[in-house]
């Protein structure tokens, strides 16, 4: 596990604005997984500013989402297709017919979440999943007591959660109470993995993360076994952390 301490969010953003465009620069055919979410606004702001100054190219690109929420219509502010077409899809080269976000419309959320696990594989797996973490330790939408060995599935949203993401909403009532998402075993096959972390609001988890043995009840705590991990964190979230404690594989 690798942790890059970051000054604030811009630095985080570019930072892994940077991973991800070398990611792209040396496998032009990568298949990215992808994130929502506040933390990962800025990193698509700067992937964005590089496609249009440097001309980094996503033709051959493929990527799929890690969640969405059910019952929300692609045109809906707060699903997260509408996110990812207004933070990144529609301003770079990237085909629409190779992104991928569960559809949380679906009639059968099983088959459309055995579909999403089946696409992923087709592809040929994850080679970068950039991930956010919710301050339950969630990753994606898997809550804490999801099963490590989850693939992608439908789950019941947290109180928790929903209030957290309830600022993106009128009010807690309009956020959905499921969402599909990539289980934790999905992430986990991806072969590297760039997971952000900024602001104080994330400081009790990260401390959390990296003080705590692997368990259910911190899912992210899972990717401490993963053998190509990027934390990029910044000097808020890390702010209860001592630092010089840290052991780093
Ligand atoms: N499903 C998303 C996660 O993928 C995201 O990482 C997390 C943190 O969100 P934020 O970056 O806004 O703090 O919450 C949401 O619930």
């Amino acid at each position: 596990m690798k942790l890059l301490i970051a000054k604030d969010y811009e630095d985080m953003s570019k930072k892994a604005a940077q991973i991800i465009i070398d990611q792209v620069k040396q496998k032009p055919g990568s298949v990215l997984g992808l994130a929502t979410g506040g933390t990962v606004i800025g990193t698509y702001k700067m992937l964005v500013d590089d496609h249009k100054r440097h001309r980094t190219s996503y033709k051959q690109v493929r990527t799929v989402n890690l969640d969405e929420y059910v019952g929300l219509h692609p045109s809906n502010k707060n699903s997260y297709h509408y996110f990812m077409k207004t933070h990144f899809f529609d301003h770079v080269d990237l085909p629409a017919n190779q992104t991928f976000i569960p559809n949380g419309l679906a009639d059968q959320v099983e088959e459309e979440c055995k579909q999403y696990e089946q696409l992923i594989a087709q592809l040929g797996g994850i080679d970068l999943q950039l991930l956010g973490i919710g301050r339950n330790g969630h990753i994606g939408f898997n809550e804490p007591g999801n099963p490590f060995s989850s693939k992608t599935h439908c789950v019941t949203l947290t109180e928790s959660t929903r209030l957290a993401n309830a600022r993106f909403f009128k009010s807690v009532d309009e956020v959905p109470t499921h969402a599909i998402t990539m289980g934790i075993s999905t992430i986990m096959k991806s072969k590297k993995i760039l997971l952000l972390a900024s602001g104080t609001k994330k400081a009790i988890i990260l401390s959390r993360f990296f003080n705590e043995e692997v368990n259910e009840q911190n899912p992210a705590t899972i990717l401490k076994t993963h053998k190509h991990v990027t934390i990029i964190a910044d000097e808020q979230a890390l702010s209860l952390m001592n630092l010089s404690h840290l052991h780093f594989a």
